[in-house]
């Protein structure tokens, strides 16, 4: 695989080229990922969950982090390595640039953040401060005790239109990338379509440029309830490799997610 940048995705994004992106936590599965062609790799704070068996991903650390991006760039040198900024690493810009460094002196390419509006300032400080930014709204799990449950976002018009809104701002103030977690569909087409940025969905529907899973989704051995969204391309091939082939496949195809993985 040639080495992904956020040049190579923009290029994708004006090509209507669609792309598929997975979370990523150690070196073997992260070789296996991108041997398969799989873009974009994200050491997501989902590893509270489903490595270290904690009920959200509030408990994940800096250190945490830096440790799996290490493993995963060690694996997939060509990848775009995504490392999530955990919860609280960023509440302040000096926090967030202090944290980032240490993400990116780990291997990581690009930190992502979650937030709207409150987080203008602190990504075009780390973009101005050469850290490549992603963004992330909607379901943005680490504010669950403030939703009050892993629950979609932007149902009503209002809400939809202030999460439009807080996308354009955080592109004009810099982001690279954007995620998109559990919105209705119709939303995260029309954020697609304005946004000159990838934007990667994950139970945001067909729309999106991108689209992630956590990985142990994908393999269909997550414990405890499964997402709508996810999707076991384990059980229909019979070996990792073809599941992650799989997935790449639909993707690239436009046949995943069906509107069984979607909200409306
Ligand atoms: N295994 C796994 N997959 C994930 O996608 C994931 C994690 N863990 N951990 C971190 C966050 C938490 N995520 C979640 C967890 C649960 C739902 C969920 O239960 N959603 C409901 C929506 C209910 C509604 O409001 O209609 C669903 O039906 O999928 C969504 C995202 C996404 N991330
Ligand atoms: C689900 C993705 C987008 C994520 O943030 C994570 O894995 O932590
Ligand atoms: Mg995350």
């Amino acid at each position: 695989m040639d080495t992904i940048t956020t040049t190579t995705l923009m290029r994708y994004k004006r090509e209507g080229r669609k792309f598929a992106a997975l979370t990523a936590y150690d070196t073997s599965f992260a070789a296996a990922f991108e041997r398969q062609g799989v873009p974009v790799l994200l050491i997501g704070d989902s590893l509270g969950m489903v490595l270290q068996g904690h009920d959200d991903t509030l408990k994940v650390t800096v250190a945490d982090i830096a440790y799996h991006t290490r493993c995963v760039h060690k694996g997939a040198p060509n990848a775009l390595i995504v490392a999530d900024m955990p919860f609280m690493s960023y509440a302040t810009p000096e926090q967030a640039y202090a944290n980032a460094a240490e993400l990116m002196r780990a291997g990581a390419r690009m930190v992502k953040l979650e937030g709207g509006d409150w987080l203008l300032e602190t990504v075009k400080g780390l973009t101005e401060r050469s850290v490549p930014v992603c963004a992330h709204l909607g379901l943005t799990p680490q504010s669950v005790h403030v939703f009050g449950g892993f629950k979609v976002q932007g149902r009503s018009e209002d809400a939809a239109r202030a999460i439009e809104e807080q996308a354009l701002r955080l592109q004009y103030a810099g982001a690279a990338m954007l995620v998109l977690e559990c919105v209705p569909s119709e939303l995260a087409r029309r954020i697609s379509e304005r946004l000159s940025i990838p934007v990667i969905g994950i139970g945001a529907g067909r729309h999106t440029d991108g689209q992630i899973l956590v990985m142990h989704d994908l393999l269909g051995i997550t414990s405890g309830y499964i997402p709508k969204f996810a999707k076991n391309y384990l059980s229909g091939t019979g070996n990792i490799q073809g599941a992650v082939a799989a997935f790449v496949e639909e993707v690239e195809h436009g046949r995943f997610p069906g509107p069984e993985h979607c909200f409306e």
